[in-house]
């Protein structure tokens, strides 16, 4: 059993941090989307700042960079839970995994759309330039 750290606040809030950026090291060695997600997150907004967007989008391709990957995040930790709970197939067991997938296949879907919308006008005036 790993020690959770009962200490003062600080302590405490350090504690957090290293088990989020334990988290973190989990999701890039085991989880291929998200690693996928931050590859691709990352390569979006190099473009962006290339191509002079403003601060306000800038902001917006970030939020849906960071939503993205919380919504992978999340989704791994309810995968995990519930292969804990059961090793068995189990119509709830798979409607909960599906369900949490689907929360991110929507998302991916709107942040596509975003992308669309954020990189049209500029990729469109760099090709006629
Ligand atoms: N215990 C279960 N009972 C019934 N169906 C399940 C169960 N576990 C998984 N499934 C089905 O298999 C699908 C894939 O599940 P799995 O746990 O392999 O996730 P995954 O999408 O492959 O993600 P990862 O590769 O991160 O594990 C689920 O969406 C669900 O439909």
């Amino acid at each position: 059993m790993v020690s959770r750290g009962n200490g003062s606040r600080l302590s405490r809030f350090v504690h957090s941090f290293k088990y989020a950026s334990q988290g973190f090291c989990y999701l890039i060695r085991n989880e291929q989307n998200f690693l996928f997600h931050l590859i691709a997150g990352v390569f979006v907004l190099t473009a962006a700042v290339l191509l002079g967007f403003s601060t306000i989008k800038l902001t917006i391709l970030l939020t849906v960079i960071g939503v993205m990957l919380s919504l992978e995040a999340i989704n791994t930790g309810i995968e995990r839970s519930i292969d804990l709970i059961t090793e068995e197939e189990h119509p709830i067991a798979k409607t909960a995994k599906d369900v949490s997938a689907a929360a991110v296949f929507l998302f991916a879907i709107v942040s596509v759309i975003i992308g669309i919308l954020l990189f049209f006008e500029p990729i469109t005036h760099l090709i006629q330039s």
